[in-house]
């Protein structure tokens, strides 16, 4: 979509953009967003809520002129059970918060020339809404391909399966991907009796009413599922914009963590790199394994990161001051972008989520696969079995990598 192809009568083209609390979501719609405010002519307003995080707040605010934020108070989740899974926690969310996002869109489109809302990919429901609005309904989808693919043929999959996926005898078939066990597919699809799934069936179900799906991959990455997604009829427009990533020189990463200093001492290309995203933990035990079998491998060394509030609580007893030669912890925030675009950095050992996945593809830098949650195991299997940049440890029956298959 370009500014002409926007319309409207008169004034600059104005965006909307829905998205939903994590950073994984709001780091590529926000350089989405910058990229088109400063290339084209265009302005946006960006949909938050009072639950977004300081530091997602901050990324926002450091957005260029013609971006503009407007904030909603806080939906009440009072009724929703506390074990409820994450999908069900932001669907719920997202549909609550529809009558103030109505009421942000009269007022905009009173005062600017709104052509478009945009939302992520839990965005199904702001789709009719935009449609209200005489708008065009967009989603932005923040991972694979192959994701979407999935997301597409859901209602489709639904229809035709009983019981659970992961028990399918066959192999999942999307067109143009390599074929998936059941398994591996996302995670809030796994049981089909938890609220999560029937969330993301109604999501997935509503895709078709975008007027387009830009998707956060390219051609060179995922070249089979996105021809696949684009000669489909029966899809919206799909644009792959990826890889949409950030270029390591913003605000949020500046090296207050030290990292960049201590990489420059280290050897080209000797550096293993270690983080598990924004939300990634660890059991305990796996933990101290992974730890345990970092120091064995003796040289190379690692940044290590986690996304705990006191992260050294959870490592093994004189942890830190045993490896301090041998590496960096770090315990909150770390300038990733900044790390995988530095010559000291030979490897990624990453949760896979895609934003790390494609701030990794673009920096060469190979990766050890290690998925948690989410539609993480499906990345993995395209990243190590596509695409052949990246590795996976071998688990054990217990369910852990122990530090022996750790060693180098
Ligand atoms: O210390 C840190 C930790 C993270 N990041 C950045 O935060 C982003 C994290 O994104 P991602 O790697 O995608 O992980 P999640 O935050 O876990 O992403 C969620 O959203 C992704 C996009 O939909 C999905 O692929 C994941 O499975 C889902 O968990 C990346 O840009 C990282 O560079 C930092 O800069 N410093």
């Amino acid at each position: 979509m370009d500014a002409a192809d926007a319309g409207g009568d008169g004034g600059v083209p104005h965006l909307v953009f829905l998205p939903t609390p994590g950073m994984g979501h709001l780091i590529p719609l926000a350089e989405f967003a910058k990229r088109l405010v400063l290339h084209h002519r265009i302005t946006a307003t960006f949909i938050t809520g009072d639950v977004f995080s300081k530091s997602q707040m901050a990324l926002l605010d450091r957005l260029p002129r013609g971006i503009e934020n407007v904030v909603l108070p806080d939906v009440s989740l009072d009724d929703v059970p506390s074990n409820a899974k994450a999908e069900t926690v932001i669907s719920v969310s997202a549909v609550r918060a529809l009558p103030a996002v109505r009421g942000v869109l009269g007022e905009l489109k009173k005062t600017t020339n709104l052509v478009a809302l945009v939302s992520d990919l839990f965005g199904g429901f702001a789709l009719e809404v935009a449609r209200e609005f005489g708008i065009r309904p967009y989603i932005f989808f923040t991972t694979t391909g192959m994701s979407l693919s999935l997301f597409l043929r859901l209602p489709e999959l639904d229809a035709q399966t009983s019981g659970e996926y992961r028990d399918l005898p066959d192999l999942i078939r999307l067109p143009g991907c390599i074929p998936l066990h059941g398994s591996d597919l996302l995670d809030p699809i796994q049981d089909r009796k938890n609220e999560a799934y029937t969330w993301l069936l109604r999501q997935s179900s509503r895709y078709r009413l975008a007027a387009g799906i830009f998707l956060n991959s390219f051609e060179g990455l995922e070249g089979g599922a996105i021809r696949a997604l684009t000669a489909d009829p029966g899809n919206p427009t799909i644009y792959p914009v990826g890889p949409l990533v950030r270029n390591g020189g913003e605000e949020s990463d500046r090296d207050s963590s030290g990292c960049v200093a201590w990489l420059d001492e280290q050897p080209r290309g000797s550096v293993l790199f270690v983080s598990f995203g924004s939300g990634g933990t660890l059991p305990l035990e796996q933990l101290t394994e992974l730890a345990l079998g970092w120091r064995r491998a003796g040289s190379g060394s690692s940044g290590f990161v986690h996304s705990s509030n006191d992260p050294f609580a959870f490592l093994p007893e004189g942890f830190v001051e045993r490896t301090k030669r041998l590496g960096l912890v770090v315990s909150s925030w770390a300038p990733q972008v900044k790390i995988l675009r530095h010559e000291s950095t030979g490897g990624f050992l990453t949760h896979c989520g895609w934003n790390s996945s494609l701030e990794s593809v673009v920096h060469g830098v190979p990766m050890i696969a290690w998925p948690l949650y989410a539609e993480q195991k499906m990345n993995a299997v395209l990243l190590v079995e596509d695409v052949k940049v990246a590795l996976r440890p071998r688990t054990g029956e217990d369910g852990i990598v122990g530090r022996g298959r750790w060693r180098k």
